[in-house]
């Protein structure tokens, strides 16, 4: 059997042979994702006190396999309490979300595999506790009906199909920008009774579509793949939110950070579109812990202004009724 390969023509150097590992492990996980069984079966709790699903554990032992020898020094998983010295002599650091969308396994739905490179540091504290915006690249593969792969290196984002009949990554677009402009919002719409008013408000508005303030119909998604969201969002627009919310253990949201936020955010802003942790751009946060969790809003740049715009909102203009809003008034 060959190896799987990637077009690497567009690949700065110094990644490439972590990114072939990267490619490799993608390929081998999508096909044991097309014929495993039990994939999903819980086997334990990850330090966040997650539930680790099988495939969570695979996926992870085989990345940290894959990515000895490769240039990287330092790796983060969701999986994994502490960061690993892979090898002493690499110049990067790697934080992953090995297995991402893991309650979606069962049930045949799109899930991926996200990371985020920085350069190494003499420390692992130093090379993945600082702003997000010094990645020097990152990207997720989705496992999907078709096994993709979207990564930048900073200079536009390039997208990979992994094609069966050559089981290569062929380049499918050299600068993927994403439409600017798109009606659906993705949020898990169960919550609602636990958000802030501001983001009740930007959903009261969306959904009362033609009839509200904004004049216009919105179509609603939620994968509960963060993978599988920012796909759809990068190919056809739109808008995803994971905010903050009453319910304990939800103050900063649920997404992670370092190797979920970060990352994505790394490619949204690559792609022409914007990411905020609700208010600020989530690029100028700085990282103070591995599993630290934060809000999360990305996507078309006008509506991710817009959300924060609610933020702003005072007290009195949130509550109230949406034609009252500030917002809306000439
Ligand atoms: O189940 P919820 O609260 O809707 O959360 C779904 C979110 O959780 C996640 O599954 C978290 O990722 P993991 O599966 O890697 O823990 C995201 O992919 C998704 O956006
Ligand atoms: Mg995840
Ligand atoms: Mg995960």
């Amino acid at each position: 059997m060959t190896a799987t390969s990637i077009d690497s023509r567009r690949i700065p150097a110094e990644f490439r042979p972590m990114m072939q590992a990267i490619a490799e492990t993608g390929a081998r996980l999508a096909a044991i994702i097309r014929g495993g069984r039990d994939l999903g079966a819980a086997v334990g709790r990850n330090s966040d006190g997650d539930g680790q699903k099988a495939l969570d554990v695979l996926a992870d032992d085989m990345f940290r396999e894959a990515l000895a020898g490769t240039g990287v020094r330092w790796l983060v998983s969701e999986e994994q309490d502490h960061a690993i010295e892979v090898d002493p002599a690499g110049v990067l650091a790697v934080a992953m979300d090995p297995l991402d969308g893991s309650s979606n396994i069962d049930t045949n739905v799109s899930i991926g595999s996200i990371f985020a490179i920085y350069p190494a540091e003499d420390t692992a504290e130093a090379s993945f506790l600082r702003p997000l915006r010094q990645q020097i690249g990152g990207g997720y593969i989705i496992y999907g009906p078709r096994c993709a792969m979207m990564v930048s290196f900073g200079d536009g984002v390039q997208h990979y199909v992994l094609d069966p009949a050559t089981d290569a990554f062929r380049i499918e677009n050299t600068r993927l920008m994403m439409p600017d402009c798109s009606f659906e919002f993705a949020i898990n719409a169960s919550n609602y009774r636990h958000w802030a008013r501001p983001v009740r408000a930007f959903i009261d508005d969306c959904l009362a579509g033609i009839d509200g303030p904004r004049e216009t119909n919105f179509n609603m998604r939620w994968i509960a793949s963060l993978v599988a969201e920012t796909h759809r969002i990068l190919i056809r627009g739109g808008v995803f939110l994971y905010p903050a919310d009453a319910r304990k253990g939800y103050e900063r949201g649920r997404l992670r950070l370092l190797y979920e936020c970060g990352p994505i955010a790394f490619l949204i802003e690559q792609a022409g579109g914007r990411a905020s942790d609700s208010c600020e751009p989530m690029l100028d946060q700085q990282v103070q812990a591995l599993h630290q969790r934060s809000p999360f809003v990305f996507g078309s740049a006008e509506k991710v202004a817009r959300i924060a715009a609610y933020h702003d909102l005072p007290e009195t203009e949130v509550s109230a009724l949406f034609g009252n809003r500030g917002l809306f008034r000439a």
